[in-house]
């Protein structure tokens, strides 16, 4: 595409004199090619206007940025280059997502989880699916790494161009709060949105529970205003507060979903057991029961977002249960590892105060002897649920150990002495993760349960600005081995 056809996309734009070629865009000067459109970006940790020499050197044909820079290519001035670079993503790969019927999910927990149980019950319909999220990136059965949970817009519609030439019809994706302040899904056309849940995090980046609550909300506000074409739906959960506000500022069909507030698709008759949930569905067609092989109060949520999501889809019910049914758990959230031993090891990605309550309330639930709680919080990351995670590890285990979940820039001791202002009674401090993980595995006997919270499907660990191998599940089965 020619460069002056690429900046139509953007009104009232001052035409540069040449129209080199473009071959691709790019935001990152590693990745520049000979064609190159680079966009500068002033980001949190760099300028990258102070990379635009670089990437003229290695074959960038123009330049967008927000100053004036003279590089002998053609510069283009924009007042917002991470806004202006969503729509000439969105244009270069020819508006991917008005050919794909994209679901999006937003909430504090359960995103991942939701995903992948939508993306079950998608291609149990013999759908063609496409996934974006924290573990990976999917396009049918083929993984891309990815890392962020949503990345930015230029990944993002390139994935989605893919995704249409693979002949994807159904894209699921994660919507984190950070991305929906930052545009980076500028540009998708969602067909549903789903709302999990609003707990405390990323208090760091949003600084209150309102302006957390409000990047969440944009994902139902940008649903579209139109009742003309498709139809848009809303997936809301209706025990969570934040529901009410989402109605209001949403104006696309609401289809509700929870368990203790009547709503449109209602979980009653709750029998958690141990390796399964059973419960009775309500949904506008009439009740059905339903066994889950999913554990916990909390995935009868996930379970029925996920249902309602393809149920506005069209998807008949009957083949949604036969598929929920079906669906095995997510990797590293709430998976046992099993080394040969006579107690359990659970590996879960409980990282947030309300996931860290959810999953050790289900573990009580089936305890019969001591439950293990290693857990500890990350770097560069909202300090104020530290406390509270190391209370609720307290409160819900007999014998909690506090260590280092990825400490990054921080120092691992100050993250844990920020833990110790919320810990009582018999805890103890370990602050080498393997070794945290070490000492419960051999302390636990038959019948106990540890739990390895935090780091779920990571395979590394961040200290400082290095990243080690590092797999919860690996080491704790080395720790078995070696008992
Ligand atoms: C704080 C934050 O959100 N940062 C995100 C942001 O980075 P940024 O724009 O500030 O980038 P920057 O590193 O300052 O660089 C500025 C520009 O210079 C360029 N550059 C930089 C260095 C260089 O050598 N050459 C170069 O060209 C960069 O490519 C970039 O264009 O935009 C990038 C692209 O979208 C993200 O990858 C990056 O996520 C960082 C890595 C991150 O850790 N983000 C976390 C907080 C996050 O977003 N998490 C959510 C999930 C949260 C949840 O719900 O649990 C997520 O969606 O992943
Ligand atoms: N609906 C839910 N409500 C509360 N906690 C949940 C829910 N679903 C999962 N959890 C807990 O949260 C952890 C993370 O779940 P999941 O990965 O699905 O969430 P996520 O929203 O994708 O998280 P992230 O923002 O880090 O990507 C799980 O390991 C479990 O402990
Ligand atoms: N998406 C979350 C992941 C947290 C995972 C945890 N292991 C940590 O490093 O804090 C975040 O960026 O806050
Ligand atoms: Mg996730």
């Amino acid at each position: 595409m020619n460069l002056h056809t690429l900046l139509q996309s953007i009104p009232f734009i001052k035409m540069p004199e040449h129209n080199p070629e473009v071959t691709n865009i790019v935001n990152n000067h590693r990745k520049v090619e000979p064609g190159s459109l680079f966009i500068c970006i002033t980001g949190h940790v760099f300028d990258g206007h102070n990379f635009a020499k670089e990437a003229v050197d290695h074959g960038a044909v123009a330049i967008l940025a927000e100053r004036k820079l003279d590089l002998g290519v053609p510069v283009i001035v924009v007042k917002d280059t991470t806004r202006a670079m969503a729509i000439l993503a969105d244009a270069f790969y020819g508006h991917p997502t008005q050919n794909l019927h994209l679901i999006g999910i937003t909430g504090t927990n359960g995103k991942t989880t939701t995903s992948h149980l939508i993306e079950a019950i998608f291609r149990e319909y013999k759908k063609v699916t496409g996934l974006i999220g924290t573990i990976y990136m999917k396009i049918g059965d083929r993984t891309i790494e990815t890392k962020n949970t949503t990345p930015d817009s230029l990944v993002l519609q390139s994935v989605f161009h893919e995704m249409v030439n693979e002949k994807v019809d159904t894209a699921i994706m994660e919507v984190s709060s950070h991305a929906l302040v930052q545009g980076r899904v500028n540009g998708c056309d969602y067909d549903v949105a789903v709302f999990t849940n609003l707990t405390q995090d990323h208090l760091d980046y949003h600084h209150t529970m309102e302006e957390y609550r409000l990047a969440k909300s944009l994902l139902f506000s940008k649903l579209g205003n139109s009742y003309h074409k498709n139809k848009k739906f809303a997936v809301l959960n209706a025990d969570d507060k934040a529901t009410k506000k989402f109605i209001v500022e949403t104006s696309a069909h609401v289809v509700t979903y929870g368990i203790d507030s009547p709503s449109d698709f209602m979980a009653s008759n709750i029998n958690l057991e141990n390796g399964g949930t059973s419960f009775t569905l309500h949904t506008p067609e009439g009740n059905i029961d339903i066994t889950l092989k999913l554990m916990g109060r909390f995935n009868i949520y996930n379970a029925l977002a996920s249902i309602a999501a393809a149920y506005v889809s069209n998807i008949p019910l009957d083949l949604i249960v036969q598929a929920i049914e079906k669906a095995t758990g997510v990797p590293g959230r709430f998976e046992s590892v099993n080394g040969g031993q006579d107690f359990s090891v659970i590996v879960d990605y409980a990282h947030t105060p309300d996931s860290l309550e959810n999953v050790l309330k289900t573990i009580q639930q089936f305890a019969k002897k001591r439950i293990f709680a290693i857990v500890g919080c990350g770097g560069d990351r909202d300090p104020s649920k530290r406390p509270l995670m190391a209370e609720i590890a307290c409160k819900y285990s007999t014998n909690a150990i506090f260590t280092s979940d990825n400490p990054r820039s921080e120092n691992p001791l100050s993250i844990l002495a920020d833990m110790e202002k919320g810990a009582f009674g018999n805890y103890q401090i370990i602050p080498d993760r393997t070794e945290a993980i070490t000492s419960a595995v051999q302390a636990a006997r038959n019948g106990d349960i540890v739990l390895i919270a935090g780091k779920g499907h990571e395979t590394y660990q961040i200290i400082g600005d290095q990243v080690f191998d590092f797999d919860d599940r690996l080491v704790a089965v080395k720790a078995i081995k070696e008992r």
